[in-house]
């Protein structure tokens, strides 16, 4: 038993020496995440082969030293194979545990963090081992070399298990998100033509339409002066906006059908960058027996298939009754002439990558913009002056955004600190290409690190600070640096970034026009901590009051 206990023993005796050491010595950070890494590399092999030496232990009793040997060497053989094959294959990166690879190491509520700390060490090119060896891109030249000079052979998607597992096609993949090569070719190319035929000012329309009925949700929490979270009323305003588009479909904010399913997706891109998936993927067979466990795997499987069985059930709906204006009956129409691209599957997976591409993102990045109104009153009152100039009462349009570059700043700024999405949606090579230098072989899997890019402090001098003057240039025009990419970049960027724009623009232009968004001396204070790991990075819950500084007409 000894045995199992010994790796655990060595790692507090090796917290203990590596404490001190760090107290007499001034050790940087670098060197300190690299012997924090060897130690957890050292630590996972010991456990590995005293779990081989425990194997072989109890069939043969009598000849441990035998044993211990034939485990030593059984160890060393895998390792060292696995090892030269990284070491030529891939680009440096920190060593990778046994089986878990270098997943535990990774902050997964501030992954950018964790990328910029890598990028000190082993360069912006650098290989971490999640559920396969991936390769990070941390910095713009990289990412800007992989996906726009490389971008062809760049742009598949992960065929991973977490994916296949609601595509059901490991070649091809499906839906606009999950497909690859041709198929998301064609994918994009339709959802494109669909997001065309919305002009400026009927977007304008459709957006403002529903931040009515948002402000009219917090002019009634206005009335009541009352401290609350407003993220319902958020995010069922920016859902009825994308659900109007690709289902026809609107909801009241409280309606259980709808709470649920933004309960499932929350899930899901909840649990994506969880180390129960990365698991998974890595042991896919481990699928079976977690399905069984509680555990992140099961959570996102089954939030995955609910959501999956809604958007069926109302694409049966469809077939019935078709729509005329939304993206779905644009699909069905497209299932008669090509039955063969556009299966029920496609239709229902490229719905749902709208649905949920066009809601957390937004929702998420108008949460952290009050956290950081709320933060900065200052901001929020020039911001309010602003818009009053150019538009006075009448609601604002996105055609006469030059008139509000300051407000276009501080939505660069939000945009920048809330970063979204810092692992992008993960790419992977279709052949083998050259990146930063390195040699990056077909069939691996890239994140552009866009977290890394949005807080480069080399590009975004202090970047924890909330400034949205950087985003301006001398004569106070707004004015974005090259490297500000929260939508990606190449043949797989953002399909939504129009309606994006317009959603950030004209509902905060509108709320903040009409209401100011305050805290009392005694109220708890937002912190800009994120609340918890995944794809998106949303803030931790928190509550304001509203007070209604309009004279607009508001709709209720
Ligand atoms: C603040 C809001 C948003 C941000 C920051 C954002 C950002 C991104 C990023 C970084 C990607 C991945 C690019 C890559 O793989 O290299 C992406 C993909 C995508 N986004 Fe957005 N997005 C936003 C809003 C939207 C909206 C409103 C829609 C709705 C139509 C949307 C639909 C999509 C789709 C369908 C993809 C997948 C494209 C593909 O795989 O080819 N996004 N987005």
């Amino acid at each position: 038993m000894y045995l199992l206990y010994f790796p655990m023993e060595l790692m507090s005796i090796l917290k203990f020496v590596y404490g001190t050491t760090k107290c007499w010595m001034r050790i940087s950070r670098s060197t300190e995440i690299q012997i924090r890494d060897w130690c957890y590399f050292a630590i996972s092999h010991l456990a590995i082969i005293s779990f081989y030496y425990m194997l072989l232990l109890i069939p043969i009793i009598s000849i441990s030293p035998l044993c211990f040997f034939i485990a030593i060497t059984l160890h060393l053989a895998y390792f060292v194979r696995q090892h030269r094959f990284y070491a030529n294959e891939y680009p440096p990166g920190p060593p990778p545990m046994a089986i878990f690879g270098n997943g535990v190491s990774v902050n997964t509520r501030a992954p950018e963090k964790t990328f910029l700390e890598y990028r000190a060490i082993y360069g912006p090119v650098f290989t971490l081992h999640l559920s396969q060896p991936t390769v990070i891109l941390a910095d713009y030249n990289t990412i800007h070399e992989a996906l726009i000079h490389n971008g062809q052979k760049t742009s598949g998607r992960s065929n991973s298990e977490s994916f296949v597992l609601f595509t059901g096609d490991r070649t091809h993949g499906d839906g606009v998100i999950l497909s690859s090569g041709q198929k998301s070719k064609n994918m994009r190319q339709e959802t494109q033509k669909f997001l065309r035929n919305w002009p400026g000012k009927r977007l304008d329309n459709l957006v403002l339409h529903h931040t009515a009925s948002l402000e009219a949700a917090l002019t009634k929490q206005a009335e009541s002066k009352s401290l609350s979270d407003i993220k319902d009323p958020i995010s069922g305003a920016i859902a009825n906006i994308i659900q109007q588009m690709t289902i026809g479909r609107n909801y009241e904010y409280q309606d259980a059908e709808f709470q649920t399913q933004l309960s499932n997706i929350n899930s899901v891109v909840k649990e994506l960058m969880t180390f129960g998936v990365f698991f998974v993927n890595s042991f896919p067979i481990s699928r079976f027996l977690l399905q069984w466990l509680p555990s992140s795997w099961k959570a996102y499987e089954n939030s995955g298939f609910k959501l999956q069985q809604w958007f069926r059930d109302i694409l049966n709906e469809h077939k019935v009754n078709r729509h005329q204006d939304d993206f779905m009956s644009h699909m069905l129409d497209l299932q008669e002439t090509r039955p063969e691209e556009f299966k029920d599957l496609s239709i229902i997976l490229n719905c749902g990558d709208m649905w949920t591409g066009g809601m957390e993102t937004t929702t998420t990045t108008l949460r952290w913009g009050l956290i950081y109104l709320l933060q900065n009153p200052e901001i929020q009152a020039k911001c309010h002056q602003e818009i009053v100039s150019a538009f006075g009462n009448d609601a604002p349009e996105t055609s006469k955004m030059h008139l509000t570059p300051y407000v276009r700043a501080t939505l660069s700024e939000i945009q920048r600190l809330a970063n979204v999405l810092p692992w992008a949606i993960p790419h992977k090579s279709f052949e083998d290409c050259q990146i930063g230098g390195y040699k990056i072989p077909a069939n691996t899997e890239i994140v552009p690190a866009l977290g890394a890019l949005l807080c480069d402090p080399t590009v975004f001098k202090n970047p924890e600070e909330f400034k949205p003057e950087r985003f301006l240039d001398q004569s106070g025009e707004y004015s974005p640096m090259e490297e500000f990419r929260p939508f990606g970049m190449g043949p797989r960027a953002c399909l939504g970034e129009k309606l994006a724009r317009t959603e950030l623009y004209l509902i905060f232009s509108s709320l903040v026009q009409n209401f100011r968004f305050y805290l009392n001396e005694s109220d708890p204070k937002p912190t800009t901590e994120r609340a918890t790991g995944g794809i998106t990075a949303p803030p931790m819950p928190y509550s304001t009051r509203v007070e209604y500084i309009g004279n607009r007409h508001v709709y209720y």
